[in-house]
């Protein structure tokens, strides 16, 4: 990756301890950026630190700073052990979330808060202490925040968080147009189903769970965590330079794929995905 601009830039990646988090996180350490990994557990966090040690060959390209994004003071000192460590800031990755699959109308307030608190609020806090250092650099920046395609299409089971990412993206959206003209760049990236551990247990925890979401696949497979990663430096470097205020699809046709005639005729419907 070199060439990529990424080379001497800091970012920071929430939910960097495991999943795509933790594959955009070593994505960015490979093209020889400055990562700073957040979130609640130090143990997880810090493995990825080693992670990102080990390919550079050397310690110090990475830090972790345990924080929860739900807390807005935690997330300003996110922000300052960042650029204390590295001096600067160049970009941020919304990725921490929680979910868990349950009927709307049963759904208790706690449980509502807890993924919205998680995925919208610290979204927005972390994305409002991020975007006020870059104004204070007066360097500008990208941000990219990590959605999922219910966000627009709506799916039963999940309303706390596909309010949340359909508020993630409005956000996404609507600074974009606001920070513009400091520089700052910010897009979405809306994985398909992606093979992690968190999503496995929150989503598809049973063997005939995951088979009725793989049969929704078009492309007949769980997407990779390095395949979101990919596409998710390509929207935070120079190469998307003048694209702001998108979203990026990377779900192996899975949304477009739900008309009535065609879909038998995917692999995984028949049965051989
Ligand atoms: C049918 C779906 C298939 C869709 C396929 C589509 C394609 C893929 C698209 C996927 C898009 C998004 C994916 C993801 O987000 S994956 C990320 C998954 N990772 C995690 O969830 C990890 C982190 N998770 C958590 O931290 C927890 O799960 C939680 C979000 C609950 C937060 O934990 P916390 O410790 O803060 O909270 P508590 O455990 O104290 O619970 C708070 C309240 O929430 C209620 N709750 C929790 N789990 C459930 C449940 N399964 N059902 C109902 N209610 C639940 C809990 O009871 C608490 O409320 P009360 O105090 O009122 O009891
Ligand atoms: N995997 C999939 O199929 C899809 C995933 N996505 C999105 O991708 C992103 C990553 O998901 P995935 O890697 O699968 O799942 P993970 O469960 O591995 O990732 C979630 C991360 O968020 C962190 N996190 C949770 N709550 C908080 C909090 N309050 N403060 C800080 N960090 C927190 C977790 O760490 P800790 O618990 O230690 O705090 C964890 O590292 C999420 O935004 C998810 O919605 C979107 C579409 C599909």
């Amino acid at each position: 990756m070199n060439g990529s601009g990424f080379a001497g830039r800091t970012y920071v990646v929430t939910g960097g301890g495991s999943g795509i988090g933790r594959a955009i996180a070593l994505a960015l350490g490979a093209a020889d950026a400055r990562v700073v990994v957040a979130g609640r557990t130090p143990q997880k966090l810090e493995e990825t630190v080693a992670l990102i040690d080990q390919e550079a060959g050397h310690a110090g390209r990475a830090l972790a700073v345990p924080t929860d994004v739900r807390d807005p003071a935690a997330v300003d000192a996110l922000v300052t052990a960042a650029t204390d460590r590295f001096g600067r800031l160049d970009g941020l990755v919304n990725n921490a979330a929680g979910n868990f699959v349950a009927p709307g109308i049963d759904i208790s307030p706690n449980g509502w808060r807890a993924v919205v608190d998680i995925v919208l609020n610290g979204s927005y806090y972390c994305t409002r202490a991020v975007a006020r250092q870059l104004r204070e650099q007066g360097t500008g920046g990208s941000v990219l925040s990590v959605i999922a395609t219910y966000a627009w299409h709506g799916h039963p089971g999940t309303v706390h968080s596909a309010a949340a990412k359909a508020g993630v993206l409005a956000m996404t959206r609507t600074l974009a147009v606001e920070l513009a003209p400091l520089g700052i760049r910010l897009n979405c990236v809306a994985p398909g189903p992606t093979e992690t551990a968190g999503a496995g247990a929150a989503l598809w925890a049973t063997d005939e769970a995951r088979a009725e979401v793989l049969a929704t696949v078009p492309a007949a497979r769980f997407a990779d965590p390095a395949e979101i990663a990919d596409a998710s430096l390509f929207l935070l470097g120079d190469r998307a330079s003048y694209l702001t205020g998108e979203c990026l699809t990377v779900d192996g046709g899975q949304w477009l794929g739900k008309q009535v005639y065609g879909r038998g005729a995917t692999p995984a419907a028949r049965g051989r995905g």
